[in-house]
């Protein structure tokens, strides 16, 4: 299948069924320079505890989420980061394109889940955060085996979905969509980002 084939699946999957999986979205040597920046950053201390909320409304929770991120933007030097943005600004552009979301920025940031951690069943488009459009995940653990556990459940009315974190993969799915990341038994590493209906820079805007 070609990457028009692939789009215009992802973009019927998303709008009958509110999410789509697309396998080797980067390829293998590509989630290995990832892995290996996001690494260099931890160790450089760049990876912060993630809170909940927004500004003033910011928590830290350990029971509710246990990563670390650091936030990726166009000012990151590495070109393989660079890259994956462009992949994400033309997957903005072939939405709005076809599906008419008016999606105007989208942010983004690395996570790494230590052992034993998990983020609780969330949405990720609430109150505080309303310009949340389309989530999206792009899941970097290579050899990932079922009991390795970080497996990302997807909740509708009907039917549970758990989505495995495998390297290269990426998980697009509507923002409104309950969702929690289970238990991890390894370092999970990921990058996760939002596409928004607002400029980044007017998301605390109403
Ligand atoms: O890493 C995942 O599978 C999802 C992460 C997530 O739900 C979030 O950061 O809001
Ligand atoms: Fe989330």
């Amino acid at each position: 299948m070609n990457t028009k084939e692939k789009l215009e699946l992802a973009i019927d999957h998303l709008s009958e069924v509110g999410y789509f999986v697309w396998d080797n979205f980067v390829s293998q040597d590509n989630v290995k320079k990832l892995v290996a920046i996001a690494n260099q950053g931890s160790q450089s201390g760049v990876f912060k505890k993630a809170g909940i909320g927004k500004q003033a409304l910011f928590q830290l929770d350990k029971g509710i989420r246990g990563d670390y991120i650091q936030w990726l933007d166009r000012n990151n030097q590495s070109e393989i980061v660079q890259d994956f943005l462009n992949e994400i600004e033309l997957l903005k552009t072939s939405l709005n394109e076809n599906c008419y979301l008016g999606l105007k920025d989208f942010e983004t940031h690395f996570a790494i889940y230590p052992e034993h951690t998990f983020y609780k069943r969330h949405v990720d488009r609430f109150q505080q955060n309303a310009h949340r459009v389309i989530s999206f995940v792009l899941y970097l653990n290579e050899n990932w085996q079922e009991g390795h556990g970080g497996e990302l459940a997807l909740y509708f009315d009907d039917k549970d979905e758990k989505i495995q974190p495998v390297a290269g993969r990426l998980l697009l799915f509507r923002s409104e969509l309950e969702h929690e990341v289970l238990m991890s038994y390894r370092k999970r590493y990921s990058i996760t980002g939002w596409m928004l209906d607002k400029d980044m820079s007017l998301t605390f805007l109403p």
